[in-house]
């Protein structure tokens, strides 16, 4: 069957689901000269077993608000492929939650948890429940009810869930405990725990760092560096916030933080002082990023405007940009805006947040581009990490988890690099190198453990 044959039954496949399916077209283009090279990819039907799950879970979550009142809200867990290793990704709490979205996030983690190296599956779930605005009592029943159903589809062989976005460290942890009661065992079936039960040091920080390793890896192709550069930053959660902290770090100058509200635009540079006050009315008052006005009048705030067709915040001239919020907050006419403004790099934090047409902008410049499968990769790689301690009843010191994030960055960028020379794509072509690199490791293992 023909490449473009292939595609179209996939899209029959799945009506309406829009980001399932642009996240399927997104590597085909990188794909074609693989399976026209390798039939064996064909044969075997590769691409047609990778956009199918392996299993597809949804469920009711009951759960009583403050005011005694009942709400109902959709679960779901996408359990994608099972190739490499037990299911492994995040949970999202959100109320766009959906298949499509679900979908899209864990056909993407098929692709980054092969470019780890690592022994993981790939999968995604969550909920359309939203977080905002609700106390921390209601969180907690939310999180035991969901759990009520999940728990019976995990384990630490079978499928570890870990935070996305709406799932952070407060989540987890009422998630993890309502497991434990449940099965009255204590493993580890969840990554991003407490350090203090079972956490690994540095996975709090380990997507938003891993995401800066990756960025002065491209950096250093062209023998430059991080240091002095201006940079765009997009969100204020956890990927934002620790690819903040590292840019300070390597002496880079991050401008902006945004959250769904609007950005902040700081022209004299966000430092640690800084940072500590953005995490502060984001991770304990829960509060909005314009509150940064209230400690530093000199910044500007942009609140995002429905009949804006651009978003103000990529057309701000600067080095680099790591969008970390959510997918599809880089549209054709941004993209166009940072090249116009002659960025350097992007280097995506969140996953997919450039549209089809705005990657196509990119690719037809000269700018250096990755996406989140090589480049938010660390967020998982250091899960990984995780369960191995788990696994071994240990806890590894900081610098040694810091260490190997490091060290699993530079490969991932090593092996991207060669996959895109190894299919004469330009040796910088991080779109291709990774769809090639994590297609080749997820697929040589589907054919040899057969037909299952
Ligand atoms: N956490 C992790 O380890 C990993 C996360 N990612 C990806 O990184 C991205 C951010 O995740 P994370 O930082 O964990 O999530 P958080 O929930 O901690 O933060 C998300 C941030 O993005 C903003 N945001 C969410 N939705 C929108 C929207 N529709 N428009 C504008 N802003 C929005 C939020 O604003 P507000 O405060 O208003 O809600 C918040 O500032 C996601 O794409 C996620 O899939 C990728 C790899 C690993
Ligand atoms: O740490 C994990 O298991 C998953 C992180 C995640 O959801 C992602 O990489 O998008």
């Amino acid at each position: 069957m023909s490449v473009d044959k292939i595609i179209s039954n996939i899209k029959e496949r799945n009506p309406h689901q829009p980001e399932f399916i642009q996240s399927v077209d997104e590597v085909i283009e990188s794909l074609t000269p693989v399976l026209e090279k390798k039939d064996i990819f064909r044969k075997y039907k590769i691409l047609e077993r990778l956009t199918e799950p392996e299993r597809l879970i949804s469920f009711r979550v009951n759960w009583l608000d403050d005011n005694g009142e009942i709400h109902v809200n959709r679960g779901y867990r996408v359990q994608m492929n099972s190739a490499l290793g037990p299911f492994k990704g995040g949970l999202r709490f959100h109320p766009s939650v959906n298949y499509s979205i679900l979908k899209f996030l864990a056909f993407e983690q098929t692709f980054k948890n092969a470019l780890t190296g690592m022994p993981l599956g790939s999968g995604k779930g969550g909920a359309d429940f939203n977080p905002k605005g609700k106390s921390d009592e209601e969180i907690m029943r939310f999180c035991q009810n969901f759990m009520n159903e999940l728990f019976r589809h995990m384990g630490q062989f079978t499928d570890i869930p870990a935070g996305d976005i709406g799932v952070g460290n407060r989540e987890i942890g009422f998630l993890f405990g309502q497991y434990k009661k449940l099965r009255n065992e204590f493993a580890g079936v969840i990554t991003g725990k407490n350090v203090r039960w079972g956490g690994s040091w540095v996975r709090t920080e380990a997507t938003g760092f891993g995401l800066i390793y990756f960025a002065c890896n491209m950096l250093s192709t062209q023998n430059d560096s991080l240091e002095g550069k201006n940079c765009l930053v997009s969100g204020a959660g956890n990927v934002a916030q620790h690819a903040i902290e590292k840019i300070i770090e390597m002496g880079g100058k991050p401008l902006t933080v945004s959250d769904s509200s609007g950005f902040i635009y700081d022209e004299e540079g966000i430092d640690k002082d800084k940072l500590k006050v953005i995490m502060k009315i984001k991770n304990e008052d829960r509060g909005r990023i314009k509150e940064y006005l209230e400690h530093y009048s000199n910044a500007e705030y942009h609140e995002n405007k429905d009949d804006e067709d651009y978003n103000p915040l990529w057309d701000i001239k600067a080095d680099c940009a790591f969008p970390c919020a959510t997918q599809n907050e880089i549209n054709k006419k941004d993209a166009e805006n940072l090249v116009n403004n002659n960025i350097m790099l992007i280097a995506e934090g969140a996953n997919m947040p450039v549209t089809k047409e705005g990657v196509q902008v990119f690719q037809d410049s000269d700018v250096m581009y990755a996406q989140g499968k090589a480049s938010n990769a660390g967020g998982v790689a250091v899960s990984s990490i995780e369960m191995t301690q788990n696994r071994m009843g240990e806890s590894w010191s900081r610098e040694k988890v810091n260490k190997q994030l490091m060290n699993i960055m530079n490969t991932i960028h090593k092996d991207c690099t060669k996959a895109a020379e190894e299919y004469g794509f330009k040796k910088t072509n991080y779109v291709h190198g990774a769809n090639i690199a994590g297609f080749t490791r997820v697929a040589h293992a589907m054919i040899e453990q057969g037909l299952t």
